[in-house]
């Protein structure tokens, strides 16, 4: 209206304007176009000035104005109103408490009314049973390889019954971001119902992962990400010298427990272990096997990651949670030249290797591992095949505090792979290495209540003594020349067939060696290494490395935890 107001103003003010300038004596001549257009802009502008056509603006403003801040206030008493009886929180895609929320909403039954909803397969780091639509035919037997779950879809938002509280939920995408939020407002005063609907979806989602470690790797914007879910992997199930596991085991165990001896005598509480030696000796194994007895998950740190920096590792380091455990694997993987201040470089700097595709610098991996924002309460794992090219700074007790070799398979070790590998399903936990007698017992109550497993159908009814019997003899494969990851290759071919593997390990032996030969000499043909695991001869690295592990001192003891 107002504006109508001033457009006719203006119309009528440009037509009662006096023409005197376009007049001459000799009557009306016509105007220059330019003239004509440059006196319309000035009578425009003499309008739109004019007191009257100022009133007009004063009243837009004023109207426009009002109706602004009654659209303020409105939206102020609203998210005021919104405060007062809803409790509204949001959840972070990248954070764990995302993927608890995502498994709860799953399992609530609102979904099957829901008439726009998302379907996925996405497990959230669950085993595939964990999230299941209600009458999926596989979902008790976990026959399907993916289950379908119902979520909740981003475009829409809903609305939720939980203990006679109403919650809507919605999924929100930031804008320029990749990651999306849930976001919950529940009907509530108090925090008591979102405790509880927290306290249920932790205890739902870590309940189904009772039997799993949890596995992060780092993302392209540098922070954790839940990579996957493994099943534990029990301690027997490794094979090491009497003694090792128990005492990796036990020494983390104890500096877990005692944080504040730590604490009170001023000592990082940080713990270091250097697992080293032949590839396939179970360095990896048995940092999942102690992740899963201690119940804690695991953090890989890959330090020839593409792009990765001092700081970038730093950061990656400092945002580590406060128990768990942080692997490197192949510490020497992220220098060329190995990690080693002595190593030559052609830029000069002794401090910097070749890092075509990781910017790391040994300052920066120290740093990163007892800087001032190195992470407390975490459990670092390193492992490397090269030991001796690691720098001596690195290794140095606060660091790396325990060393432990691992060397190819012992004629102990080759045993009782053998033994294990054959002995009915569940019969190998109750073994205890170190007692020979009372596995005979238990070997033969097992073994009848084994329902499963290839224990049943082993050819001609292997037992624990029988297989000791074929173990020692000569046919076994020397001490110290194959790995246990090449022997449990072997075995593979004779999964239920130990007479078997014992009587062709001989000519298996035969033609390792050979292709060891013909891989030493660099003409192993591609096919030939192709065709069967290669055990991997590292004698001429291990001879060089300190001495190696006995029964009776398993471990270099840098730094041991009295308390
Ligand atoms: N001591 C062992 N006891 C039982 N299994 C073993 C042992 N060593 C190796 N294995 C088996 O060999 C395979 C490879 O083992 P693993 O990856 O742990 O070796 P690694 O020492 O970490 O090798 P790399 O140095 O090449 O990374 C695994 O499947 C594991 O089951």
């Amino acid at each position: 209206m107002a504006l109508q107001e001033v457009l006719s103003t203006l119309v009528s003010s440009t037509e009662s304007m006096p023409n005197a300038t376009f007049k001459n004596s000799e009557g009306p001549a016509p105007r220059p176009h330019h003239e004509g257009s440059q006196s319309d802009l000035k009578s425009l502008l003499l309008t739109l000035l004019s007191f009257s056509a100022l009133q007009d603006w004063i009243k837009l403003i004023i109207i426009g104005g009002f109706f602004e801040a009654a659209r303020r206030v409105a939206m102020s008493l609203y998210s005021q109103l919104l405060n007062t009886f809803f409790i509204t929180v949001s959840f972070e895609e990248d954070d764990p408490s995302y993927d608890w929320m995502m498994v709860w909403l799953s399992k609530q039954k609102t979904w099957n009314k829901a008439r726009q909803y998302q379907v996925s397969t996405k497990s959230f780091g669950l085993d595939n049973l964990a999230i299941a639509i209600p009458g999926d035919d596989d979902e008790h037997t976990g026959n399907s390889s993916r289950k379908l779950a119902y979520l909740p879809s981003t475009s829409s938002s809903y609305s939720l019954w939980y203990k006679r509280h109403w919650i809507t939920v919605s999924r929100q995408r930031t804008v320029g971001s990749f990651t999306e939020s849930l976001v919950l407002s529940i009907f509530a005063r108090s925090h008591t119902v979102l405790n509880e609907i927290l306290r249920d979806a932790k205890q739902q989602y870590t309940s189904s992962q009772e039997h799993k470690i949890s596995i992060y790797i780092c993302d392209k914007s540098n922070s954790w990400r839940l990579a996957a879910t493994r099943p534990k992997r029990p301690l027997h199930s490794i094979v090491l010298e009497p003694g090792v596991k128990e005492l990796l085991v036990d020494d983390a165990r104890d500096f877990l427990d005692n944080k504040s001896w730590y604490v009170d005598r001023g000592i990082p509480f940080r713990r270091g272990y250097l697992l080293y030696g032949a590839p396939g000796s179970g360095k990896t194994s048995t940092i999942h096997s102690i992740a899963g007895e201690l119940g804690l998950d695991v953090y890989i740190i890959s330090l020839s990651r593409a792009g990765l920096d001092d700081s970038s590792l730093s950061e990656l380091v400092s945002d580590l949670p406060e128990r768990c455990i942080a692997l490197m694997e192949d510490i020497d993987a992220a220098f060329h030249h190995g990690i080693n201040r002595e190593a030559k470089t052609n830029v000069g700097d002794t401090n910097r290797r070749d890092f075509s595709s990781s910017r790391l610098s040994l300052s920066g991996l120290l740093n990163a591992l007892d800087g001032v924002g190195a992470q407390e309460g975490r459990i670092l794992y390193a492992t490397t095949n090269k030991y001796l090219n690691l720098d001596p700074a690195l290794c140095r007790p606060g660091r790396m505090d325990i060393h432990v070799e691992f060397r190819l398979a012992s004629k102990f070790q080759t045993y009782e792979l053998f033994r294990r590998f054959y002995l009915p399903s569940g019969a190998a936990e109750d073994i205890d290495v170190n007692d020979e007698d009372e596995d005979e017992d238990e070997k033969g109550s097992d073994g009848e209540g084994s329902d499963s497993g290839y224990g049943e159908s082993l050819d001609g009814d292997a037992n624990d003594s029988e297989m000791s019997l074929l173990m020692s003899s000569s046919d076994r494969p020397p001490e110290r020349e194959f790995s246990m990851a090449a022997l449990q290759g072997y075995l593979m071919g004779y999964k239920i067939r130990p007479f078997e593997a014992v009587r062709d390990i001989l000519g298996w032996l035969e033609a390792e060696k050979e292709k060891q030969k013909l891989h030493q000499r660099g003409a192993a043909p591609k096919s030939l290494a192709q065709l069967a695991p290669v055990a991997l001869d590292t004698k001429s690295e291990t001879h060089q490395l300190p001495t190696p592990l006995t029964p009776t001192s398993p471990i270099r003891r840098d730094h041991c935890i009295d308390g």
